[in-house]
């Protein structure tokens, strides 16, 4: 539980999820996020390829089929999924382990696993969906980040219309054009959720001894 110094509240950690079809921002989004302090990025394990700039550890651990099948089998994955083809999936500890410590995670991940971590903790899961401001501009986004073949390229912007039906699931969406303004945005939707009654702890405590204070 992190805990403000001025007074006896303090607050459970959140989870703070970001869906998009590949190219809309989202990595962008929740990298300046972490950059920021203000939260700890979930890195997943995967068994796609390496992409030029990635690294180990960083971005993902990247793995191979048959050590992905014996963590989900070992139940060490929160939640996993197949998605362009390729596994992902969320290790638990490091989850556990800095929600505990009051932290947010920051959660880079698709719809089918956005909703294996809505069923199990329902009440720390806040959800983010950002949208490309067309889809001229999100093929766009994936050229000139260069990082994946056109055959790639093609197959994510194939998938893009599926996931991007899935945009009623979530709490908020940000349609990402400027970037600066989204992540204001972001940031703002972080504010609020952290400030939700429930999330404070000790809150009831605090109010008692406010309204038992005696005044000179
Ligand atoms: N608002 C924006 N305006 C212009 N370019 C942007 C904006 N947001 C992100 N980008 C750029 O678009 C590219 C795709 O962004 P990013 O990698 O964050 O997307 P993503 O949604 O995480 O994709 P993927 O699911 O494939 O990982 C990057 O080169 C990034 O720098
Ligand atoms: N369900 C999960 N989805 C994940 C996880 N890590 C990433 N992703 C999603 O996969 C696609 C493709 O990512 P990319 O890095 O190959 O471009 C994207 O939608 C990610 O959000 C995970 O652990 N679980």
């Amino acid at each position: 539980m992190s805990q403000d110094p001025k007074s006896q509240v303090g607050r459970r950690g959140l989870i703070l999820i970001l869906s998009s079809p590949s190219g809309a921002g989202k990595t962008t989004l929740t990298r300046s996020l972490v950059e920021e302090r203000a939260g700890v990025l979930s890195v997943s394990v995967t068994t796609r390829p390496k992409r030029p700039s990635e690294i180990e550890g960083r971005h993902y651990h990247f793995i191979d089929v048959e050590e992905f099948k014996a963590m989900r089998d070992r139940d060490e994955l929160l939640e996993w999924a197949e998605v362009h083809g390729n596994f992902y999936g969320t290790p638990r500890k490091p989850v556990e382990k800095t929600l505990a410590s009051g932290q947010d995670m920051v959660f880079d991940i698709d719809y089918q696993g956005t909703r294996q971590v809505r069923q199990k903790l329902p009440d720390d899961v806040v959800t983010v969906f950002v949208l490309p401001p067309s889809f001229k501009e999100l093929k766009a986004r994936l050229e000139r980040r260069a990082e994946d073949a056109p055959d790639v390229i093609a197959k994510r912007l194939a998938n893009a219309r599926i996931e991007m039906e899935r945009w009623v699931e979530y709490d908020y969406v940000i349609v990402n054009e400027d970037l600066d303004r989204s992540f204001q945005s972001l940031k703002a939707i972080q504010t609020a959720e952290r400030l939700k009654r429930d999330r404070l702890v000790g809150l009831s405590d605090f109010v008692e001894g406010l309204l038992a204070e005696k005044l000179d």
